[in-house]
């Protein structure tokens, strides 16, 4: 049984007071109407209900076991990196996993263990400054360990699933299970954990150690460098919106229909790559989802080809008829 305490106003968001809630014994602080503008690439999206950012597992335990006492949705959060929160924001419980963070690379069998909080592309970089192979294309990749499970995050032909030995997941009730990629239903830029309120706390990867650091470095570095040509980096996103439908691609698809330039609000379809969205300054959720839209229908129209978006949208969102 978990006691709790409300330590008060911590302040005001948008008129309403802001609560903390202290999970004795844990010292994890939950608190109330966080903002997940600042928590996801894309810079948009209004409060979580509650959020949370535990850094120990006994601290993840107790926020379950205290969102399933007051019997609220989960919703988790890694970088926020492919994500489209909704501007109303998100009711229940968010746990943002980013300060789950270990990492153990293994001279003997070459594999790394990382914490589900762990950055991606700063693991890649590590790995091409040690000579260890296997994440050359994982550079430029924002966001965590566990988002790229979830995701099956990939880039240049390899993607997450490839390497993956296995992974801890923890249930809502507090079960955690070692699963290998088999029982994870990997495919394309998916997986069964999308969707889902089971957490990766833990993985291990299979790289290669043993080669000259220069040469991974060289090739992690060419990577990374034909990403920036192509794709846009400078302001804020959430990479490819939709997943590649074949036989064409999504963005040119999307540039064959004309609508690179097109924008809706302060959301814009990018010159530099058609499968992506810039949030151009002052776009809101809304403006994004309207365009997301607008890009599916005129694609369907042209094309008779829908475009399932790879962003995913939480919350939320009215579709506004023009
Ligand atoms: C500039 C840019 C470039 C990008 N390029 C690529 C690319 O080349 N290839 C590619 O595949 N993607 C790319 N992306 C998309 C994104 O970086 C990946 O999907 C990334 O793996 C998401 O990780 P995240 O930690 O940010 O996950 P989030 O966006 O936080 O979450 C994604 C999903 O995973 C779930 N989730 C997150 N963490 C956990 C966890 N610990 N346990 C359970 N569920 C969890 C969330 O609930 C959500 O459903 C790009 C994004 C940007 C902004
Ligand atoms: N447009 C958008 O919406 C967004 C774009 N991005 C982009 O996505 C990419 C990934 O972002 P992010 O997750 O911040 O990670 P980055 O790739 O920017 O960096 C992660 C870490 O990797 C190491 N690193 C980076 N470059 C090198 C290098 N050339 N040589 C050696 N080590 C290096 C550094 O670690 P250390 O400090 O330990 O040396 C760095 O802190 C970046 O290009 C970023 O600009 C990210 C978020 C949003
Ligand atoms: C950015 C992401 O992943 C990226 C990943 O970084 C890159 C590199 O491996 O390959 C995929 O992009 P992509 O298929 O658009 O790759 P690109 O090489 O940029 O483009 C493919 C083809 O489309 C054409 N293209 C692309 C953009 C555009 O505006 N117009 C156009 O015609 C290109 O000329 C090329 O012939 C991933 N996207 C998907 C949906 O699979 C992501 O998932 O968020």
């Amino acid at each position: 049984m978990v006691m709790t305490v409300s330590s008060g106003s911590l302040g005001q968001v948008n008129g309403k007071p802001e609560r903390s809630i202290t999970l004795l014994g844990n010292d994890c602080l939950i608190r109330s109407k966080v903002s997940l503008a600042s928590l996801t690439s894309f810079r948009v999206g209004g409060p979580a209900d509650w959020y949370t950012a535990p850094q120990r597992l006994d601290q993840l335990l107790a926020c379950l076991e205290w969102a399933n006492a007051e019997e609220l949705p989960i919703t988790l959060l890694g970088g926020g990196s492919n994500l489209l929160v909704s501007d109303r924001g998100l009711r229940g419980l968010v746990i943002g996993t980013r300060y789950l963070r270990h990492t153990h690379f293994d001279q003997e069998t070459g594999q790394l263990t990382v914490g589900s909080g762990a950055s991606l592309p700063r693991l890649a970089w590590k790995a091409a400054r040690m000579g260890w192979r296997g994440l050359e294309w994982a550079v430029g990749i924002p966001g965590t360990v566990g988002g790229a499970i979830v995701m099956n995050a990939g880039a240049h032909i390899s993607c997450t699933a490839d390497i993956l030995v296995n992974t801890h997941i923890l249930e809502r009730s507090g079960t955690l299970q070692v699963l290998p990629p088999e029982k994870l239903g990997y495919r394309y830029r998916t997986s069964n954990l999308q969707g889902s309120d089971r957490l990766v706390t833990q993985a291990t990867f299979q790289l290669q150690p043993g080669y000259d650091p220069e040469q991974v470095m060289a090739e992690t570095t060419e990577h990374f460098q034909q990403r920036r040509l192509s794709q846009p980096y400078h302001l804020p996103s959430c990479g490819s919106v939709f997943r590649n439908p074949g036989p064409h691609k999504a963005g040119w698809l999307i540039e064959q229909t004309g609508l690179k330039g097109y924008k809706i609000g302060g959301a814009q379809v990018a010159e530099r790559h058609a499968n992506f969205i810039l949030n151009c300054g002052s776009a809101t959720a809304s403006d994004i989802f309207q365009l997301i839209h607008h890009v599916q229908e005129r694609v369907q129209h042209q094309w008779s080809c829908l475009l399932e978006p790879e962003v995913r949208i939480l919350g939320e969102h009215d579709l506004i008829s023009n």
